[in-house]
């Protein structure tokens, strides 16, 4: 499990590009190394925002879209084109701008599919186990970047404080009332994200700061999910300087200010 670094930027805006740009040189790597890459994305205001500013950004061509998986570190239990889904969110920001391989984008299924909570999240499972090859020595595919925003509550993921998915051994997880609407979700669990060889945490503004502050003084996992979500290479926390403004100043190793 690795020590997170922290970068700060001075706002949402800039710290958008700053992880539009870091994903794409990663992206990029990940396939010259490899082929392809699995990517994770995640729902909320940050999470969308960096897809927006990927599609903004011709660097974006510099990524082989069709040699990419896409999945979702969580979803709303809700219709496919719901506009509250993570899935309606990720597509009008950037899937559907980019050539991306239908094949390899793996929505969560919603109950328009006709499974129920725990029946989407074992088809989730057993996807995610189709795609992992031996090398992963685990159920899902070692994923490239794991992106994650952070709740107020310092929830990530479909991960809420104290609440049973976080002690779920399965790679992913039906969750009943959420405390954040909507009250059913699907969920990658603990085990699942620390698989991830980088996990990136992006989180924006003054109310995030106290959940930043917790996952990154020693709070326990189970209390403040943000706090063990590690990837197995590299961890790290992209914030803007309201969401930074209860670190100490030693623990922002480099900032662009
Ligand atoms: O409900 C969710 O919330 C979190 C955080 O969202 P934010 O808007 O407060 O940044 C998100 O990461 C998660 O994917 C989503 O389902």
């Amino acid at each position: 499990m690795s020590v997170p670094t922290v970068l700060v930027h001075r706002d949402a805006g800039v710290l958008a590009q700053a992880v539009a740009a870091r994903l794409i040189t990663r992206l990029v790597d990940a396939q010259a190394a490899r082929g392809s890459a699995h990517l994770v994305l995640t729902g909320g205001g940050m999470g969308i925002a960096t897809l927006a500013a990927v599609a903004a950004t011709p660097a974006r061509d510099a990524v082989d879209w069709r040699r990419l998986d896409i999945w979702w570190g969580d979803e709303r239990f809700l219709p496919a084109g719901d506009p509250e889904r993570n899935e309606t969110g990720a597509r009008q920001a950037l899937l559907d701008q980019v050539g991306v391989d239908p094949a390899r984008v793996h929505p969560m299924a919603g109950p328009d599919s006709g499974l129920t909570p725990e029946e989407s999240a074992a088809w989730y499972a057993e996807e995610l186990a189709a795609a992992a090859r031996p090398e992963d020595h685990g159920p899902v595919p070692s994923f490239d970047v794991l992106l994650l925003g952070v709740g107020p509550d310092g929830h990530v993921a479909s991960l809420f404080p104290e609440m049973p998915a976080l002690h779920d051994e399965r790679p992913v997880t039906a969750v009943h009332g959420s405390p954040k609407p909507p009250p059913t979700r699907i969920t990658l669990t603990r085990p699942s994200i620390a698989a991830a060889r980088e996990v990136w945490l992006v989180a924006a503004g003054a109310d995030k700061a106290t959940a930043v502050h917790l996952a990154l003084q020693g709070a326990g996992p189970i209390q403040v999910p943000a706090a063990g979500a590690r990837g197995r290479a590299g961890t790290l926390f992209m914030l803007d300087r309201a969401a930074a403004g209860k670190l100490p100043a030693s623990l922002v190793r480099s900032a662009a200010r």
